[in-house]
Order: C-alpha cells, then structure tokens, then sequence
C-alpha cells in the first residue's frame, strides 16, 4: 500500500474500523466507470460535514461544510492559519472520518472505500517533502513502482529535477535520505512533484510550500507546480486546448509520464499560498473558522470586497504572477 506524505501516519481508530468492514477493492467504483455512469458525479462532496481532532473535541476543524467538486477543476484552498485547509486534506486521505456528515468520493462514502482503493486515486505534494533512503530514481518510482527508467526520468523533467539530480554524484543512482546526499526544501519538494507526476492519479492534493527557498529553488518549485496544475489530462484523452499556458513543459513529457494511458480529468485540490496559483485556479475556496465562507474567481472575490480580498493584499502582495 503506498503511504502517503502527511502530518500523521495510518488511519484513526474510527477509520480503521471502518476499513475492516469496507468494500473490498474490486466492489470500488473506478473513477472513470463512475464519471461514465454518473455524468454529473462530483469527484469530492462533503455534506454537512463537521470534524474535530480527537484531542479537541470541543474545537471543530471544520464545521458542517458542504462543497461539491467536479472532476477536472482546480480549486484553490485559502484562508488564514488554522482555518482547517489541511484538515479537508487529512480528511480526504482518509487519516480520521468525520464525526458528523459524509465525505464522497465520485458519489460513494469515502468509509466504504478501501484505503488502499481511495489513496490510489490520490497524489499528494506536501509541504514539506519526504525523501526516502534510497537511489533518487526508487524516490521519484516510488509513486508508481512499474514504471521505467525512462518514466522516471520524464516525469524529472517536467518537475525541473533532472538538472539536479543528474549532477549528483551518481546521478539518478545516487542514494539519498539518511545515509545518503541530503537535499534541499527545494529539491525534495521537486522529489515529490516528480513522484506525483508518475503516480498521475485522479486527484493531486498540493500543498504549497510557505517556508523560504532559495530564490533558484523557489523559480524551479513555482515552475514545477504550475506545470503540475497546468497537466488536466493526459494527452491521450484529448482535452490539450483546456491546459494552460505553462503546461508546455509537461505536454512534452506527459505522454512518457503516463505511461500511454488514458486517464479521467485531474482534480487538482491546492491549499494555495502564491498569486499566480489563485489566478490559475478555477475556483477558489475561502475557510475561516472551519468553515467556507466564500467562493468563487480571484477577480470576483476580489469585488466582493471582503475576507479573500483582505488576504489577497496582506498574502499575496509583492508576488507576481507567472
Ligand atoms: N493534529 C491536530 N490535533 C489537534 N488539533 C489540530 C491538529 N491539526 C490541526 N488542528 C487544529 O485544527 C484547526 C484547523 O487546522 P488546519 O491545520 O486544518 O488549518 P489550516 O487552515 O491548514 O492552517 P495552516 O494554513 O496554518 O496550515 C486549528 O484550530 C488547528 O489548531
């Protein structure tokens, strides 16, 4: 089972429970039969859906928050620190299920998922990426373990890694992690774009970093991402006019990336910290207190005049766009 990057490792108690009595993986919808099926499915909806921490239960993260997401939509996540954006995404890989409401995956209780079925239709980029001990090309195979060298190399490429990692000692035999070349903020969150690239999975969760980079390190992740959010769907499925305009350096290697295969539109979920990230997406989500408390374009919001356009001066000044 591929563990996934996150705050905290395995299922709550809860959802462990739940996993025993789940689905098995073959009674699991497939994102593409059950878009077929169901038109209109969104890919994420969460009804009436409160949470708390088990530590806090006075204290909902998030509090009876509905939101429908369509497959193929990028939407941005924003709000101020502890307004529960991260909580939506520890919800979603399904490391605790919700106290109240329901949490759906193309229409289907995310309990009745396995996890194994559920994280395989999810790619995450984290904050703060993990490198594992081993070679960088097993780090970068990590997201999908039957892929090829070449596979591995072009998914590199579209995360700006190659350059990097082809100058390291060994180049993509070189071992990192612990005993190995320690890597930059930077380079490992390249690490893990590369992954998620390979991995091409129905939904990208990213996390976009806040930390400093070095400004060369900042270009590449910044460059890295909008690639990723710019790559909607694999080239095959036929949807190339809707990419954007930086999604050329992934059209070139999307193809090897993917490993030829057809893939239902990418959701992509960002909690979103930089300018251009906003601008591209087409929605975007503003939490406050557990809850969503607008929605809509960057210029919308902005005319709305209220808490998103007092972010937008305070958090994304003196970024420019890409
Ligand atoms: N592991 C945890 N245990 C207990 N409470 C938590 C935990 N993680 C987050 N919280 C609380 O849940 C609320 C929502 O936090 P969350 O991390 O989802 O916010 P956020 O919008 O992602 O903030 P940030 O932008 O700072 O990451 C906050 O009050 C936070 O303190």
């Amino acid at each position: 089972m591929a563990a996934p990057e996150g705050r905290e490792q395995g299922p709550g108690r809860d959802a462990r429970a739940a996993e025993s009595q789940a689905t098995i993986g073959s009674m699991v919808p497939s994102p593409m039969n059950s878009n077929r099926e169901h038109g209109d499915t969104p890919v994420i909806e969460l009804r009436d859906l409160s949470y708390h921490y088990p530590s806090r239960p006075l204290a909902p993260s998030l509090d009876a928050v509905n939101l429908r997401i369509r497959a193929g939509e990028t939407v941005a996540l924003v709000g101020p620190s502890g307004a529960g954006k991260s909580t939506l995404f520890h919800l979603l890989q399904r490391f605790d299920d919700p106290q109240q409401g329901e949490l759906l995956l193309w229409g289907q209780d995310a309990r009745e998922w396995s996890l194994e079925a559920l994280r395989e239709q999810m790619a995450i980029v984290p904050q703060d990426a993990t490198v594992f001990s081993a070679t960088a090309a097993d780090n970068i195979r990590y997201g999908r373990p039957a892929a090829s060298d070449a596979e591995v190399r072009a998914a590199a490429r579209a995360a700006f890694a190659d350059d990097f990692l082809q100058a390291l000692p060994q180049g993509y035999d070189t071992h990192l992690g612990e005993h190995g070349v320690r890597l930059s903020g930077g380079q490992r969150q390249r690490i893990a774009i590369a992954r998620a690239l390979l991995k091409n999975a129905p939904i990208l969760l990213l996390d976009e970093a806040t930390s400093a980079l070095d400004a060369e390190s900042e270009r590449m992740v910044q460059a890295a991402l909008d690639a990723t959010v710019a790559q909607r769907q694999s080239p095959l499925s036929g949807a190339s006019a809707e990419r954007g305009a930086g999604a050329a350096p992934i059209e070139r290697d999307a193809g090897a990336v993917t490993g030829g295969a057809a893939q239902p539109p990418r959701t992509t979920l960002v909690i979103a910290h930089r300018l251009a990230t906003v601008q591209r997406a087409d929605r975007i989500l503003v939490f406050e207190h557990g809850r969503v408390v607008e929605q809509g374009t960057h210029e919308s919001l902005l005319a709305h005049g209220q808490l998103y356009a007092r972010l937008a001066a305070l958090q994304f000044t003196g970024l420019s766009p890409a």
